[in-house]
């Protein structure tokens, strides 16, 4: 029996212990804490550069959507004002040329649909009464129209249609009935037949004109003649295009009598037309097509009527993403990422030597894993706004200033502030391969002690030409919470470190990419404070690939998370839905030709030396790289008698992180596979 002051005493222990449990539990971000971030996108900055209207994006947690509302913030007071309020989508801001009214599209009557708000009232007129999704809106430079682009669906009746049925009769759905290329399109479904088309659209509202009727698809980025009697545009209007994916190039249409010229025509795409302010040339993004895994694509500039080509960029080894002319027509802004970094550099048009780089801050887009993804907005005076990359925060909005960058929002303060949360640190390391250097970076659980040992996740991105950075990512933030020192890399394959170390992995994928990885989780263990009998190992996509890969040719990692993977090159050539590409960029052959060359490069070919514990998640409607992947990988493993077991998400597209619950879900599944074989080491 314990007396009274023994029992108070052990009480107030108890009580202490369960404090300071408490507080530190509700110190760690948990899975549900995906429900309160938020993050900024869709800038655009006003002529005099006094206001940044932009899309707060928030997840609801009633409907399971990434939902978001258009604010505006001033870039001197940082006072934030709601431009549109409610439970909907409104996104794709652009002010019109006088800069009194916003034009932006809204879900808010359910389908998406044209709205424009008058800045100074706040009034607020609907537009259009659309059958499809508008995108692409830019006000005309006379500010009396706005040209968007939009799907126009052909309506052509089944081949075979059934008689018979009697009155009242319940029947089967009919079948459906394919014969186009391209029939299914991850995140969008089964595909309805007919083209994306240009539109136009009064600024007053009323009925759009149909600009493009042709069997192309002529949507895509569009940008105004200084005349506003112009569009210029990108399209593939080739022969054969469907099977010539890269074949885009730049057109002109004239309004007034619905010509079409095209201004390009090399072999390999140009794109991302933009207009100079004084209508003299034309600044695109393109490159020679030399059916290899990645190209850089490259800064170029031509005048108005096509001629006098020539590229900008030629000397900077790296993929242009994004270009903005200077009000003066003599600076181009352009986006590229460097070493993980997102990188926002001007440019003369009249030397390509001449560029200086203004900030290396943009990011934060990709709040799911920790991808370079930016955006930024110039306005007329040359003031900038960027999304704001920190690796504890989405995307804020900030103003860079005589390449001095300011925060102007703090989106996730409430948030994120009061969270004890991963920090994050950069290395470098020589590849066991051949001694390359590879970058990458390590999130340390929240109070790592290094006299401690820890169990170490390796997370792979995919692509597999893309790139990590330092980036804020819930799921890395996430898988280190409970205590787990997590590395990711950018193995070679991965962009940012220009053309050659991307092309790497060219014909060549799996390869020395998984080299880099290991030797990662070498330089890991040498550093003392992870526990080399609890490595673990995940990847999505191009990442699960390489997690299939690593677990058949080695067995130091004590369970794996393979996410929606590629197993077997062959069945994936010919079930994903952008299959043109896949096999002619990422193959020399079609799979019929070489099977050996498929199989040699495909996981499914090492499932006999597994031995790994290995779980498999894919969403049922990823149609990038179809579950009938995930299953064959599964069926095997079961086969050879590996522990395994398959998460398949109802719904979920390639993108598993779109509905937050998912992403939830992902990394609660990721962390109690690893947490049951943590425990096993434990007991071994
Ligand atoms: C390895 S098959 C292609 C999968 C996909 N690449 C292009 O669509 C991929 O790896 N996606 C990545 C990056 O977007 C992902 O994380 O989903």
């Amino acid at each position: 029996m314990m007396n009274a002051s023994v029992s108070r005493f052990f009480g107030v222990i108890f009580g202490l212990c369960c404090l300071i449990s408490i507080s530190v539990h509700s110190n760690t971000l948990k899975s549900l804490d995906i429900f309160d971030i938020e993050y900024a996108s869709d800038l655009v900055i006003s002529s005099d550069g006094d206001t940044v209207y932009f899309v707060r994006h928030y997840m609801d947690i009633q409907s399971d959507r990434k939902l978001g509302n258009i604010w505006s913030v001033n870039t001197k007071t940082k006072q934030m004002l709601p431009v549109t309020t409610g439970d909907h989508l409104d996104y794709a801001p652009a002010l019109s040329p006088s800069g009194d009214r916003l034009a932006y599209i809204s879900t808010r009557t359910g389908k998406p649909q044209i709205f424009v708000t008058w800045l100074s009232s706040g009034k607020t007129a609907k537009l259009t009464n659309l059958s499809s999704a508008p995108s692409n809106l830019v006000w005309s430079p006379n500010g009396n129209s706005i040209a968007f682009s939009m799907f126009v669906s052909e309506s052509k009746p089944a081949p075979v249609s059934l008689s018979g049925k009697p009155k009242d009769a319940k029947w089967a759905d009919a079948p459906i009935y394919i014969d186009d290329v391209y029939y299914r399109r991850d995140g969008g479904g089964y595909t309805e037949k007919g083209s994306t088309e240009l539109f136009l659209l009064s600024s007053q509202g009323g009925t759009p004109r149909q600009l493009t009727q042709d069997e192309f698809n002529n949507g895509g980025a569009v940008s105004w003649g200084k005349d506003s009697k112009t569009l210029y545009f990108s399209a593939n209007r080739g022969e054969n295009r469907e099977f010539t994916p890269l074949g885009r190039d730049i057109f002109k249409l004239t309004i007034d009598d619905g010509v079409i010229t095209q201004l390009t025509d090399r072999v390999g795409p140009d794109s991302n037309p933009k207009v100079s302010p004084n209508g003299k040339y034309i600044a695109y993004l393109g490159f020679d097509d030399k059916r290899a895994n990645y190209h850089n694509n490259l800064l170029h500039i031509m005048d108005i009527d096509g001629n006098n080509k020539r590229i900008l960029s030629a000397d900077l080894d790296r993929s242009i993403d994004a270009i903005e002319w200077s009000d003066d027509a003599k600076n181009l802004y352009i986006q590229y990422d460097d070493f993980g970094h997102t990188l926002l550099a001007k440019q003369s048009i009249s030397g390509s030597n001449k560029r200086s780089v203004l900030s290396k801050q943009l990011g934060g887009q990709s709040y799911g894993r920790p991808y370079t993804s930016a955006e930024f907005s110039v306005s007329a005076k040359g003031n900038l706004a960027i999304t704001y990359s920190d690796p504890s925060r989405p995307a804020d909005v900030a103003v860079v200033t005589n390449q001095k960058t300011t925060i102007l929002t703090q989106l996730n303060e409430d948030a994120l502030a009061h969270k004890t949360l991963a920090k994050i640190e950069e290395i470098r390391f020589p590849s066991s391969a051949d001694g390359k250097e590879i970058q990458g970076w390590i999130a340390y659980p929240p109070n790592f002690d290094k006299t401690k040992r820890y169990p170490l996740i390796l997370e792979i991105h995919g692509g597999p030409v893309t790139a990590y950075g330092p980036h804020f990512s819930m799921e890395i933030q996430l898988l280190a919470a409970p205590g787990n020192v997590v590395v990711y890399i950018n193995p070679r394959g991965s962009s940012s470190y220009g053309q050659a170390f991307a092309r790497e992995i060219d014909k060549n994928y799996p390869s020395k990419d998984h080299d880099d990885l290991m030797t990662a989780v070498d330089v890991l263990i040498e550093k003392g404070f992870i526990d080399p009998n609890k490595l673990f190992i995940t990847g999505g996509s191009g990442g699960g690939v390489l997690t299939a890969w690593a677990i058949g040719q080695t067995d130091r990692f004590a369970a794996a998370v393979v996410a929606k993977p590629v197993i077997n090159w062959f069945s994936f050539v010919l079930t994903a839905d952008s299959y043109p590409f896949f096999y002619q960029y990422w193959f020399d052959k079609k799979p019929w030709e070489d099977i050996d060359g498929y199989m040699k490069f495909s996981p499914i070919s090492y499932v006999g030396n597994v031995t790994t514990p290995t779980l498999l998640l894919t969403g049922e409607a990823d149609y990038r790289t179809p579950i009938s992947e995930t299953e064959q990988y599964y069926q095997a493993l079961k086969i050879q008698g590996v522990e395994t077991a398959m998460v398949r998400i109802p719904d979920a597209s390639h993108g598993i992180y779109r509905k937050p619950s998912n992403l939830m879900a992902k990394v609660e599944y990721i962390l109690w596979w690893f947490e049951q074989h943590s425990q096993q080491q434990d007991v071994k």
